[in-house]
């Protein structure tokens, strides 16, 4: 239950929206339980030949209460749904903004499928919280408390099976079937994630799938998945129908109670026979007013088990100290150890350096010796674990991220394409024109493209190269970035594409700070050190020069490079 302190807590924050919805809610259901109450009397007064003329108040009463029911019906539903579309609204924010801090990590664990499935679906459920689980317990508590005070004036018995209707009703039979549920844990979210990530897989890898002729596999597999989805949804549904008609029926096994033993008190002169009817539709009002209590356990579960998922896109506890940088300066790294979860190894290994303002500097390496890494963790994308990250000596967990990306250029290993136009995405911001956009596809040879040309999801329709130029050409836009991050920028590249791209981010980056990640070796010349980074360890650094004269292992991966391009 403690997950869900953060729902309550803002549910807390409308204290005023929630006790109108009570007090209009309890209002609306006495008026119900009076109303018909009244009509009972009247039916039984006019039963038994009493004149209209003494029945007017009655049936004022009958009119009055009739207009109250509808408003305070509708003001109930007003304030309550506000109540909970304010909380939702609050419960939105909170998560977004935890997911933004922990994204990365989340990434990690889950699939994107599931992350993007738990985002939506999770939320969105929580809104039944208020409405479907706090909400109607406490109206019912109330409004049963007063009809069964109400009804002990009349008669005692009948009072006191109204008291054990309450308490089979509000407490036991709730509490017995979110027992049940919670020992006979539904799997249907799990179901249905698994069968999303499935469905994903196979419409995005359906070539690879086809060529490598592992369709069928895949194929299978999403089957199987969509079974289990299906069968899991069907035993959720047998066990909630199940409950429901439980519930029902001891509600109405209730009301019959409540008329045998009104019937057998009016036959033995304790009871005036008028109050039978009313007896009879007072509880099948105040039985029906309490069916929505059968769906409550289903609800409780499904909000327990979504705000403990939901709690795991926990506050990385910083967030209330964040400093703006107006300006990058030099960074350090000292003694950086970080590791994947789950991984065997560090992916990083006690590695220092520094970047001074405005120096150039290369890291180099093997596939897989943790040159990306960095990046994550210099722009706070990843959480340091061992060791620390300074900017102009502020530790970086310390700095507002959004800020550091402010005057950061990034260019990533493999960046992505939204479905919409060229323009779309160069993300270019207000101040820049036409003209700036086709300047810059000019300089990285994508003039061929036409500002409005149609780019698909993930950039399908554009080739390796050119989606590495549309990237470089998004940095160009913003030449004013004080650091320039570059992974494997031109990897994709032909030898003449290359060696333009360089020149125009050399240009661009006279007076800036570059890091330059990348596994080939040329371009290196006038770099002011060259790190060599070997499974996470920095194993050589300098100047390119310096490498060479050292003939270490800088020289010698040249040497292969070398041959192998000869
Ligand atoms: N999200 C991740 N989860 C777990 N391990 C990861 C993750 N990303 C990278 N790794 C591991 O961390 C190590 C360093 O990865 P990194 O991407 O930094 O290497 P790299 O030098 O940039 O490689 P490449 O040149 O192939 O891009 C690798 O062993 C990799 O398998």
């Amino acid at each position: 239950m403690t997950n869900l302190r953060v729902v309550i807590n803002e549910i807390l924050k409308e204290k005023k929206d929630v006790l109108l919805s009570v007090l209009f809610g309890f209002i609306a259901g006495m008026a119900a339980i009076g109303l018909f109450s009244a009509s009972g009397y009247l039916l039984s007064k006019a039963a038994i030949g009493v004149p209209l003329t003494a029945l007017t108040v009655v049936i004022a009463i009958v009119k009055l209460l009739g207009v109250t029911r509808a408003f305070s019906r509708y003001g109930e539903r007003y304030y309550s749904h506000r109540a909970s579309f304010t909380v939702l609204g609050h419960i939105r924010k909170t998560f977004y903004r935890r997911l933004d801090q922990s994204f990365s990590t989340l990434m990690q664990k889950y699939q994107s499928g599931d992350l993007l499935s738990r985002m939506v679906g999770d939320i969105e459920s929580l809104q039944t919280y208020f409405l479907r689980v706090l909400y109607p317990p406490m109206l019912l508590f109330f409004i049963f408390l007063t009809t069964i005070f109400f009804a002990s004036f009349f008669s005692f018995w009948v009072a006191a099976i109204l008291f054990i209707g309450f308490i089979l009703q509000i407490l036991v039979l709730p509490t017995l079937f979110y027992w049940w549920l919670m020992k006979t844990k539904s799997t249907v979210r799990m179901d249905r994630t698994t069968l999303s990530n499935d469905a994903g897989e196979y419409f995005f890898g359906y070539k690879e799938l086809k060529i490598f002729q592992h369709e069928k596999t895949q194929k299978n597999a999403l089957i199987k998945a969509s079974d289990q989805y299906e069968r899991s949804s069907f035993n959720q549904k047998r066990k909630e129908r199940l409950h429901q008609t439980i519930y029902t029926w001891v509600g109405y096994f209730i009301i019959w109670l409540v008329l045998a033993a009104g019937a057998y008190f009016v036959s033995d002169g304790d009871l005036n026979g008028i109050y039978l009817a009313v007896f009879l539709l007072l509880s099948i009002t105040l039985f029906e007013n309490s069916e929505v209590l059968s769906a409550l356990p289903i609800h409780l579960a499904n909000s327990q088990e979504v705000s403990e998922r939901l709690s795991e896109v926990e506050p990385t506890g910083h967030e209330d100290m964040k400093t703006t940088v107006s300006s990058l300066g030099s960074l350090q790294m000292e003694q950086l150890t970080f590791s994947y979860p789950n991984a065997l190894s560090p992916a990083l290994l006690d590695v220092s350096f520094i970047l001074n303002r405005g120096s150039k500097t290369a890291i180099v390496g093997p596939s897989g010796s943790g040159k990306s890494t960095i990046i994550d963790l210099v722009l706070g994308i990843e959480s340091t674990q061992d060791g620390r990250i300074l900017w102009n000596n502020e530790l970086v967990e310390k700095l507002e991220p959004s800020s550091l990306w402010k005057h950061s250029n990034v260019v990533l290993q493999e960046s992505h394409f939204f479905y919409g136009t060229v323009r779309d995405n160069l993300f270019a911001d207000s101040t820049h024109t036409d003209a700036d956009m086709l300047k810059v596809l000019e300089r990285v040879n994508l003039s061929y493209l036409d500002l409005d040309s149609l780019v698909l999801e993930k950039g399908s329709n554009l080739s390796g190269g050119e989606k590495q130029r549309l990237a470089v050409a998004r940095t160009l836009l913003k030449p004013e970035a004080e650091l320039w991050l570059l992974d494997e920028p031109t990897s994709s590249l032909d030898t003449k594409n290359k060696d333009n791209i360089y020149r125009q981010l050399w240009n661009e980056t006279e007076d800036k700070t570059m890091l330059l990640i990348t596994h080939e070796l040329t371009h290196l010349e006038d770099m002011d050190q060259i790190i060599v980074l070997q499974e996470g360890k920095i194993v050589e650094s300098g100047t390119y020069e310096e490498l060479m004269k050292r003939q270490g292992e800088f020289f010698q991966m040249k040497q292969i490079e070398d041959s192998v391009l000869l």
